[in-house]
């Protein structure tokens, strides 16, 4: 489905990866390895050198937006820019199913200020899936969750990849890819290697 060859920015790179659809992959690796410049250069968000392709089809030949779409990003922080939660809604199917499964089916009617951590980046995640995405690209989306709100969110991450979306997902949760059943690979330095009895990055 998504396929990354030598992708390379200043900081990162030379960087190889295949995902398949319905494949979870999960990047660990220590603070400031590239973790997260990786996803930003895969939604095209920073400049970057190198093939990228969403089945076959390479990301110069789609416009930006359209590509963010069907490749979406979700920052470790989120941006908000209105004041009412609902305001950052524009799509409307399957948007009361996707809050329910976040355990967040009030929240649309709600002030942004009055949101906590672990709310916004629940919100940030539904947001992200309006626009149905192919690829999911989630830099540490549990970081802020007590175990219940994990437990929600890794339900609605294994409902995404039973219905043949990718996720490439960084995280600093030890568990978490097992949970996913994601092929781990660590991030050192701006390269990536095979986590603990995986084989070599596809
Ligand atoms: N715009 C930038 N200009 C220069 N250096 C940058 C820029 N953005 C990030 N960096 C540096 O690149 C390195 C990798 O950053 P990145 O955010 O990808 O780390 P990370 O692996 O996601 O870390 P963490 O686990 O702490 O989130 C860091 O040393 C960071 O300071």
């Amino acid at each position: 489905m998504l396929t990354i060859r030598e992708l390379k920015t200043p900081l990162i790179g030379p960087l190889d990866l295949a995902l398949q659809a319905g494949e979870a992959v999960a990047i660990s690796g220590p603070s400031g390895a590239g973790k997260s410049l990786f996803l930003r250069a895969i939604a095209d968000l920073d400049e970057s050198a190198g093939h990228v392709a969403l089945d076959g089809t390479k990301r110069e030949s789609i416009p930006a937006p359209e590509w963010r779409r069907k490749v979406a990003y979700v920052p470790a922080e989120s941006g908000w820019w209105a004041d009412r939660v609902q305001d950052h809604f524009t799509e409307t199917a399957d948007l009361s199913s996707l809050l329910h499964q976040v355990g967040l089916a009030d929240a649309l009617a709600w002030e942004v200020s009055r949101l906590s951590t672990g709310e916004r980046q629940r919100l940030a995640l539904v947001r992200a899936l309006q626009t149905a995405p192919q690829v999911l690209l989630l830099d540490e989306p549990t970081s802020a969750l007590d175990p219940p709100s994990v437990d929600l969110v890794e339900t609605l991450l294994k409902h995404q990849l039973a219905a043949n979306r990718a996720l490439l997902i960084v995280t600093h949760d030890p568990g978490q890819p097992e949970r996913l059943g994601a092929r781990r690979l660590v991030m050192d330095k701006g390269q990536l290697k095979a986590g603990a009895g995986q084989g070599a990055p596809a």
